[in-house]
């Protein structure tokens, strides 16, 4: 993907939102919002232009499976109907490479809302942990919105059914997805299964909703969907994951 134009941003997104995902929300502009279990859900109160874009962010730990697999199942359009409940439809406009896609989904419409869509790369990469250089379990997903020649602003019926309007509010957003593996050994140098395994997960987003809708709206279905999102999305993970070999 090193030829690809968006090359330069991909790279240079992707390492910001590995060290924002990093930073801890200790530092008291981040507010406790959910909890379930051994999940956080975080959020900032911030408004772009009298458009609610608050912050997200999430921390969760997830026993049975590997931060590739976790990210794996976050990345891949194969599976992205399974878990997601927040779209009506999804395409992969361009495939830049293995693990870099970039993705048009239409987002069901939240009333009174008027109907949203986003158009953005997705890149899968694994990350070298700079504090430990051996450590080779940490894998990210970042998700950031960009313009495609085949998919404009307006929906122009080519690929996606014409709405009445014409046209759905886009929505723009970055996303990370940051995962790692920790590993318990088993005691008696046995090979290690899943009862072995934990996944740190931070997932972090920022979705400006692209035009205007009520700030009440917006927070209600923020606190509604996220935790929702990623129980969800774990559980459907692990589900997959339980009874196939492990995958680093
Ligand atoms: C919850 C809120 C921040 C409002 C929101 C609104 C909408 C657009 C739909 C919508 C909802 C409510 C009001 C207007 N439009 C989309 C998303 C959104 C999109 C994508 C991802 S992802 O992590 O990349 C997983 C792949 O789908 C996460 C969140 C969030």
């Amino acid at each position: 993907a090193q030829s690809h134009v968006l090359w330069p941003e991909i790279d240079r997104i992707t390492a910001e939102q590995l060290h924002y995902a990093r930073q801890g929300v200790g530092e008291g502009v981040w507010e406790l919002f959910a909890e379930d279990g051994e999940m956080r859900m975080y959020k900032r109160e911030e408004e772009v232009n009298g458009l609610v874009v608050d912050p997200l962010k999430a921390v969760h730990t997830v026993k049975g499976v590997t931060g590739f697999e976790m990210c794996h199942y976050f990345f891949s359009p194969d599976y992205r109907l399974d878990w997601e409940t927040t779209i009506e439809q999804m395409k992969v406009l361009e495939k830049v490479s293995d693990d870099t896609m970039i993705f048009l989904q239409i987002h069901k419409r939240v009333w009174p809302a008027s109907q949203r869509d986003a158009l953005f790369w997705s890149h899968l990469r694994q990350v070298p942990d700079s504090r430990d250089p051996d450590a080779q379990n940490i894998w990210i997903v970042c998700n950031h919105s960009t313009e495609h020649h085949s998919a404009p602003e307006k929906s122009n019926g080519k690929y996606i059914r014409e709405k009445s309007n014409g046209k759905y509010i886009r929505v723009f957003l970055t996303v990370a997805l940051v995962c790692q593996t920790m590993i318990e050994p088993p005691k008696n140098g046995a090979q290690i299964t899943r009862d072995d395994l934990t996944c740190k997960i931070t997932y972090c987003s920022v979705v400006n909703p692209g035009g205007w809708a009520p700030a009440s709206v917006l927070r209600a279905v923020y606190k509604r969907e996220y935790p929702k999102f990623l129980k969800k999305f774990t559980h459907y993970v692990y589900d997959q994951c339980k009874n196939k070999p492990i995958r680093f």
